[in-house]
Formats: structure tokens, C-alpha cells, sequence
């Protein structure tokens, strides 16, 4: 079909961990997809992961001075105000010199300053909230944009009822047909199609309970003969590298932060994860049995509620954070042992997949233009 649409300027701001960033990229390569000489420029917090996994990935991102306000009483605290003015008007000066046509927020701190400053200036804007909790700069700015999408019902509560669109969550292209790359997926990490693979994710910035269940179990797996791609995070990085050492030869592999996540899921019989609103969306799309542990430390809960979406629908089995350290590891032995589970998983939640969600977001977002 021949390509009608014109190039479009959009600037799409937020970041803060992989659950903001990762759509954001989706949109953007979505946008790329069906306008290629459209420019994006990314708006992200100095400091934050989005300042590097951006550019990874081939898109130009500039940082706003802002971060969140602290519930405890502290120093940075202080500088709060501050920042706020100075990113708002660092805010118009990007919007001034970019020139965008229309402006995405998929929360996180800068979203807020960045969002601001495009719509004082009437320039069409969209938010994409991820969970089914909303976060406070997305509440604070629903009033004064055009759309937003989102990914769970009954979002109402949070948002002006005309502006919402039930899109699902925007997942990268890549992780689109994980199951035709098992074999190029073993040989990247070095394991075998003879053996059962479980991988381990603590979502982006990895996960200190499933962390320690899985040191506490890894010679389970090992002497099982199950291999283990483990993503730890930075700061259980180097004890668990210590630990692959006992084990590499039989196929444990450890890293802080894996790029290539079709790839991972593409290896996995099983999957053990945190239950973070992009993780779900994506374990759906590749169709993984899956053992979600939900964080304890995020607003409202709300990655039980994630989970609890799918378990309700016998589409994932759930282990509480409190229950991991007892639980994980015989749960994912029992599940990468059972075909016939790992199947009546595969097969539910398989059907809560919504494979056109940045198609979706994107045609959104051109209406508004028009
Ligand atoms: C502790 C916390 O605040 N967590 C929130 C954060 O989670 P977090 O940032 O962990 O986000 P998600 O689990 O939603 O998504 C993680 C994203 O990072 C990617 N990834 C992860 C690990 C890795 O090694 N490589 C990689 O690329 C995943 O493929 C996915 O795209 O944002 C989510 C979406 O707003 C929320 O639902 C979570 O509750």
C-alpha cells in the first residue's frame, strides 16, 4: 500500500524505569512505521534511564532538570519548585524549537512540565497511562489534553470519561513474532534446545525478592538440568555474577539489564516475572507461562491488580512477594515440568493479547492533528 501520510514533528515526553519508557519507544517506531521521514524527539529527566536506553535504541532525546517530590521530608524536596519552573520553561523553549504537530505523555516526571508547556500553547496532545492506577502527573494533565489511551477498564475514576480510549498498552514491534526466533534465541545466549529454559525478570530495574529466591534455589535448577536467564538489576548484579560462576557451564546466565528482550522471551519455556503493567502487556503478546510476583513497594498495589487480571483467567499463577522466598523457586520447578500447564497458561493468556495497541494510540493521535 502506498504511504499517504506526511512527515509528522511529534515530541514524546516521560520516562523514569522501562514501564514508561518501552511504550514510548513503540510509539515512536509506530509513527516511523507508517510516516518514515517523520522527526521524534524524546523528552525525558536528566539522569534517568531514558537518557541512555533512548539513544540505544536510535532516537535524539533531550533532558528536563525535574524529579518527583519525595513523600519524607528532604533536602531535594527543597529544590522541587525550582525545578518545576526551570523545566517548564526549558518545556516551551524545546516546544519553540521543535515545533511538533502534536506531543506525547506517557507519564513519568518529565511528561508533566513538557505537557504543560504544549498545551498552554494549544498544540494537540495525548496521554498514554500504562496501569490501571493512574500516577499523579497523568491525573493532573488529563484535563488539559486531547485524549487519553489506556490499557484497563473503568478508568473513569481517574479521568474525564469523553477523553478516554481503551487501546491497550504499546508494546515494541520486535516482541510482535518471538516464536519464530527460538533458535537464533538460544544460540545469542549460548544455551542448548536440549534443556528447558525459565527465564527471570524483576522488570526494569530488576527485583530484590526474586533476586533472593532464586540465589537461595539456583542449584535446584542447575541440578535439575533447566537453564536460567536471570535479570537482576544493578544492584544484585555482581553477587549473582559470582554466582553463575559455580553454575555457567550449565547454562545460567546473569545480567543487569537485557536489550534484547524478543530475544529472552523467545529462549523461555517459562517465564518468572514482576507483574509491571509493559511486562504483562508483552508476556501476553509472546504468550509465556508465567509466574508473576507482584512488587509490594508501588502506589495502590497495583501490580497485584495487574496480576490478579490474568490469574482470575487461569492466564498466569501468582506467588505474593511475602510468600517468594518459600514459594518461587518449587512454583517454577513444577511449572517448567508440566507440559500440559504450561499449555492452559500459553493458551489464556495468549488471548489477552492486544497486538495493535500503538496502531491504535498513533491513529488517535493523528485525528487529533487533523
Ligand atoms: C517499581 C515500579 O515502579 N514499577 C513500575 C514500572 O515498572 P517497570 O519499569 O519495571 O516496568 P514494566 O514491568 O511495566 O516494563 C518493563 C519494561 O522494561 C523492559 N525490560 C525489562 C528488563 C530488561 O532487562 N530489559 C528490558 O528491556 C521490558 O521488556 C518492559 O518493556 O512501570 C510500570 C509501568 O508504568 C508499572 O506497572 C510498574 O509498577
Amino acid at each position: 500500500m502506498p504511504n499517504t501520510h506526511k512527515p509528522y514533528r511529534i515530541i514524546i515526553s516521560g520516562g523514569g524505569t522501562g514501564g514508561h519508557i518501552y511504550p514510548a519507544v513503540a510509539i515512536a517506531n509506530q509513527i516511523k512505521a507508517i510516516s518514515p521521514a517523520s522527526e521524534i524527539l524524546f523528552v525525558g529527566a536528566k539522569g534517568r534511564m531514558e537518557m541512555t536506553r533512548v539513544p540505544e535504541v536510535g532516537y535524539k532525546i533531550v533532558g528536563l532538570w525535574i524529579s518527583g517530590l519525595q513523600r519524607r521530608l528532604t533536602l531535594d524536596n527543597l529544590s522541587f519548585p525550582l525545578k518545576v519552573l526551570s523545566s517548564v520553561r526549558a518545556s516551551h523553549k524545546i516546544i519553540k524549537e521543535f515545533k511538533p504537530d502534536a506531543v506525547v505523555g506517557v507519564g513519568g516526571y518529565a511528561s508533566g512540565p513538557l505537557l504543560y508547556a504544549a498545551t498552554a500553547k494549544g498544540i494537540p496532545s495525548l496521554i498514554q497511562e500504562q496501569n490501571s492506577y493512574a500516577g499523579i502527573t497523568n491525573k493532573l494533565l488529563a484535563k488539559r489534553v486531547g485524549k487519553v489511551c489506556v490499557a484497563y477498564e473503568n478508568m473513569e475514576k481517574f479521568f474525564p470519561a469523553e477523553k478516554l480510549v481503551l487501546t491497550g498498552n504499546p508494546v515494541r514491534q520486535d516482541l510482535l513474532d518471538v516464536s519464530e526466533k527460538r533458535r537464533e534465541a538460544l544460540l545469542h545466549f549460548g544455551l542448548t534446545s536440549e534443556k528447558k529454559t525459565i527465564l527471570v525478570i524483576g522488570g526494569s530495574l530488576g527485583a530484590r525478592t526474586i533476586n533472593k529466591s532464586i540465589a537461595s534455589g539456583l542449584n535446584k535448577f542447575a541440578e535439575g538440568e533447566y537453564q536460567l536467564i536471570w535479570q537482576t538489576g544493578k544492584a544484585f548484579y555482581s553477587e549473582a555474577k559470582e554466582l553463575e560462576q559455580n553454575y555457567s557451564d550449565n547454562g545460567i546466565r546473569v545480567f543487569d539489564f537485557i536489550k534484547r528482550m524478543d530475544l529472552a522471551y523467545a529462549a523461555a519455556d517459562v517465564v518468572v516475572s514482576r507483574a509491571g503493567a509493559l511486562s504483562i502487556s508483552e508476556l501476553c503478546l509472546a504468550a509465556k507461562p508465567s509466574i508473576l510476583v507482584p512488587s509490594p513497594n508501588v502506589a495502590e498495589d497495583h501490580q497485584t491488580k495487574n496480576a490478579m487480571a490474568l490469574v482470575q483467567q487461569h492466564a498466569a499463577i501468582l506467588v505474593r512477594d511475602a510468600d517468594a522466598l518459600q514459594e518461587l523457586v518449587p512454583a517454577a520447578l513444577q511449572l517448567v515440568q508440566d507440559e500440559q500447564e504450561q499449555q492452559r497458561l500459553a493458551a489464556n493468556i495468549r488471548k489477552m493479547a492486544r497486538p495493535n495497541a500503538a496502531s491504535e494510540i498513533v491513529n488517535e493521535l493523528l485525528k487529533l492533528i487533523k
